[in-house]
């Protein structure tokens, strides 16, 4: 029986990783209802990080009342593994993009002070281990506001006391440790990361990722000068260069935090997932693999969820089809080594009608019909 993988994250606002597999498998099964269908839910680190763990491993939710990227009081959920040391943080859950509305977005203002208080939590239960997802955020704050609720006081040329936000990000001349949580000297860093771009630069945090975050260009500039300016503080103080490192620009630069001052260890968010949910075990007898994300376009070759399948199904000669909600840079795309590429929404179709779920699981069908006619002879 031929077998057939689906791998594909989450159409973001429209739908999840599990409900796009849902509906790809039902047509499937009408296609080709000899064929076995295996469904991975996935995720980079970004948004869905959290759930898709909870779905593989054992895991206690825990609530916290903590703060928005816009410092609005809000409810984070983070998740505790059995052994009672393991804290696996989604930073999206406190800073996420989809917490602040599309007008309020200000990456300026934005701060990840609440990541830093959902690592608190954590340290206060007891937790030293620290599985954390990065990306999918609405900062860009190096990490600022996150080390600030962790004790790292930062001050301007004139001394005055910063808190976490872009535009202070772009004012910090010194910084303090000492009031640091004296208990994170005891803790490990693992950090999934959902890009691997560098920390500033023409490939970094700011110029690829702020103008997603509502940065006009003349902000874009100031952040990024603000943190290479941020990176060679580090480089003095802490002895670490996250300048150029991959995944140090993950999150608006929160990546580059935790490795300079948590001693962190970036790692390519799919990875970890699909290490954890022992993917490669199912990769030697398949004969398709169907990965894809809301929308395909360069940021995807940045170490997004359908290159990182890409590159595991390659080792295994397994061919990948891509199936997103819209797909640009097909040459890119094709060129990188997708085996076909499936546009689900039609591209004379207005983005709000093509995100409505019920439209989006119709385009679905469509794209698995357009598939099952290329692939037929092959499954
Ligand atoms: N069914 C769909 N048809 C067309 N576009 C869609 C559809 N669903 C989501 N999108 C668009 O895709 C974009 C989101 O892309 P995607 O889901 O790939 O997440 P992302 O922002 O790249 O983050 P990440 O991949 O890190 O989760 C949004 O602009 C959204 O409007
Ligand atoms: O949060 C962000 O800036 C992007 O998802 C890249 O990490």
């Amino acid at each position: 029986m031929k077998k057939i993988v689906l791998a594909i994250d989450s159409y973001k606002g429209c739908l999840s990783s599990k409900e796009v597999e849902t509906c790809v498998e039902q047509e499937l099964h009408v296609r080709f209802p000899d064929c076995k269908v295996v469904c991975f839910p996935v995720a980079d680190g970004g948004e869905g990080l959290l759930e898709a763990l909870a779905g593989i491993l054992d895991m206690q939710l825990i609530h916290a009342e903590v703060h928005d990227p816009l410092m609005r009081v809000c409810d984070a959920r983070y998740g505790i593994l059995e052994d009672g040391v393991t804290a696996v943080i989604e930073m999206a859950e406190a800073s996420g993009l989809p917490l602040v509305a599309v007008p309020e977005r200000d990456p300026m203002r934005a701060s990840t002070f609440g990541t830093g208080e959902l690592i608190a939590d954590a340290l206060q239960k007891g937790c030293r281990k620290f599985l954390t997802g990065i990306g999918g955020s609405a900062t860009n704050d190096a990490g600022m506001g996150m080390l600030e609720a962790l004790g790292v006081r930062f001050f301007d040329e004139n001394g005055f006391l910063l808190h976490g936000s872009g535009e202070s990000m772009c004012r910090i001349s010194r910084m303090d440790l000492t009031l640091m949580d004296s208990r994170l000297k005891e803790a490990d860093f693992q950090v999934a990361c959902d890009v691997d771009n560098p920390f500033c630069g023409e490939r970094g945090a700011a110029y690829v990722f702020a103008p997603q975050k509502g940065a006009s260009p003349e902000q874009i500039r100031r952040l990024d000068e603000g943190m290479r300016r941020f990176a060679a503080l580090m480089r003095r103080t802490l002895g670490k260069d996250v300048s150029c490192l991959a995944g140090a620009g993950a999150a608006g630069g929160l990546g580059g935090a935790l490795c300079a001052f948590l001693g962190a260890r970036l790692l390519p968010g799919i990875d970890v997932m699909l290490d954890a949910a022992r993917f490669d075990e199912v990769l030697p007898d398949a004969s398709l693999v169907i990965t894809g994300e809301g929308c395909s376009d360069l940021q995807t070759l940045m170490g997004k969820v359908p290159s990182g399948i890409l590159r595991r199904a390659q080792r295994f000669d397994v061919p990948v089809c891509l199936m997103s909600g819209r797909i640009e840079e097909k040459d890119a795309l094709l060129r990188a080594g997708f085996a076909g590429l499936f546009e689900a929404s039609p591209s004379d179709m207005p983005l709000e009608e093509a995100v409505k779920p019920e439209t989006a699981k119709e385009n679905l069908r469509r794209a698995v019909q357009a598939l099952a006619r290329l692939m037929e002879d092959k499954l």
